[in-house]
């Protein structure tokens, strides 16, 4: 395949730049990317610590003003073979990715919903703005991916407030454990043995390993999300499996389900520019079969709508539900939410108060904003927010 050294002056493949073009995208957008800085974010607690790192890295940590606790590199800083990367003091994440985040507006004793959870960097973020109390559930359609995000938790020691399940997050179900319900919908049958939850631990029984490996295989054939991890403090240790597992009805999740819920749906991944070039790896035609090609493009659509209108379900009313992509194209972003806002009465765009002096682009639609490594020097981002009104 051919590659032509563009506009943006990266060599992106022809069938990329027909794709931008597509999409009436200007590939000038990715000008900036080399210049990109590298962003980190600080664990909480470790802010007096901050010299140390600049010693370890041999360069300063430059803040973000628009975005507390993160800072800028020069792109070409390497940070995981830092001692402060891997004893966990620092994050690698994108400051628009941190901004998506942020226009959640996560507060102590909130219940968090994270659909599209792995690996995970969002979500470490989330519980490190909870404090200790509420809870945190990551959902991801991806065993692998959604194990990488355990093993963040692990090692950001984290995870007390969190439960994570592969599930698909079209039909995901399952509300928080705050659920006081006089639901007559019980599934335990009479004299049912009750199951209780003990503490996690990654040894699983020999039995439960072999149902694991089974369902890895053939995930689309799983009625039941997967738990693969709770904290000690997520509500699930001394709970039963009949309550974790407890469905409820629309009634009910309008009251009892999340204060908060994050859509950071698959997509295409164009407007980061750094996952485009790891296809300079894989191949170009990778890159054209799994991402760029029409069909895909279009069931992508129609996934990231089923995710926000579910991630909207699952939302009690008052609370607020953040979509995000890091995709620029229009199909992906404001169709989804023109076609999702004209089939749900009790959805609202909301404007994002943090985002007030955050320097990216107005979207199409009133209070949707796009970040662009030109505009922002960030990588491509979309971001919504709604809030679900009484219906
Ligand atoms: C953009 S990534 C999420 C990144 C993540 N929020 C983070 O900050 O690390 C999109 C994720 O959606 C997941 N996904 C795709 N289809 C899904 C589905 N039907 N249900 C749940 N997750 C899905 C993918 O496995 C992928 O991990």
């Amino acid at each position: 395949m051919e590659v032509v050294p563009g506009a943006s002056e990266l060599p992106l493949p022809e069938s990329f730049l027909e794709f931008l073009n597509q999409n009436g995208l200007d590939p000038s957008i990715y000008a900036a990317s080399h210049s990109t800085p590298r962003y980190i974010r600080l664990k909480p607690g470790y802010k007096l610590e901050r010299e140390e790192i600049e010693d370890e890295i041999k360069c300063r940590l430059e803040e973000v003003y628009w975005l507390p606790d993160f800072y800028y590199l020069p792109p070409d800083v390497r940070i995981a073979s830092t001692k402060a990367y891997q004893e966990g003091k620092i994050y690698g994440i994108d400051a628009a990715s941190g901004a998506a985040v942020l226009a959640l507006d996560v507060s102590p004793g909130d219940h968090v919903l994270d659909l599209c959870a792995a690996p995970g960097a969002k979500l470490c973020m989330i519980l490190d703005l909870l404090g200790c109390s509420g809870s945190v559930t990551g959902v991801d359609i991806a065993r692998h991916r959604l194990a990488a995000a355990r093993t963040m938790l692990q090692k950001y020691a984290i995870g007390d407030q969190c439960r994570l399940f592969v599930a698909d997050g079209t039909t995901f179900s399952l509300t928080p454990l705050r659920v006081q319900s006089n639901s007559t919908s019980s599934n335990t049958e009479v004299g049912e043995k009750t199951e209780v939850y003990n503490k996690w631990t990654p040894q699983r029984p020999w039995k439960e390993r072999k149902r694991i490996a089974k369902a890895s295989k053939t995930f689309s054939q799983i009625q039941e999300p997967e738990l693969i991890f709770y904290g000690q403090h997520s509500g699930v240790v001394g709970s039963s499996k009949h309550n974790v597992y407890r469905k409820v009805n629309d009634e009910e999740i309008s009251q009892f389900g999340y204060d908060k819920v994050l859509v950071d749906a698959e997509c295409t991944h164009d407007g980061s520019i750094k996952h485009i070039q790891k296809y300079e790896q894989w191949g170009w035609t990778t890159l054209q079969r799994r991402v760029l090609e029409a069909e895909r493009t279009d069931d992508l659509t129609v996934l990231q709508l089923k995710l926000l209108t579910n991630g909207f379900r699952l939302l009690k009313v008052g609370g607020s539900l953040v979509y995000s992509t890091c995709s620029l194209t229009v199909a992906q972003n404001e169709d989804v939410i023109e076609r999702f806002l004209s089939e749900c009465a009790s959805a609202k765009l909301q404007e994002m108060d943090a985002a007030k002096n955050w320097p990216c682009k107005q979207a199409r639609l009133a209070n949707a904003l796009r970040f662009d490594p030109v505009t922002s020097s960030t990588s491509g981002l979309f971001v919504a927010k709604f809030t679900k009104l009484l219906s």
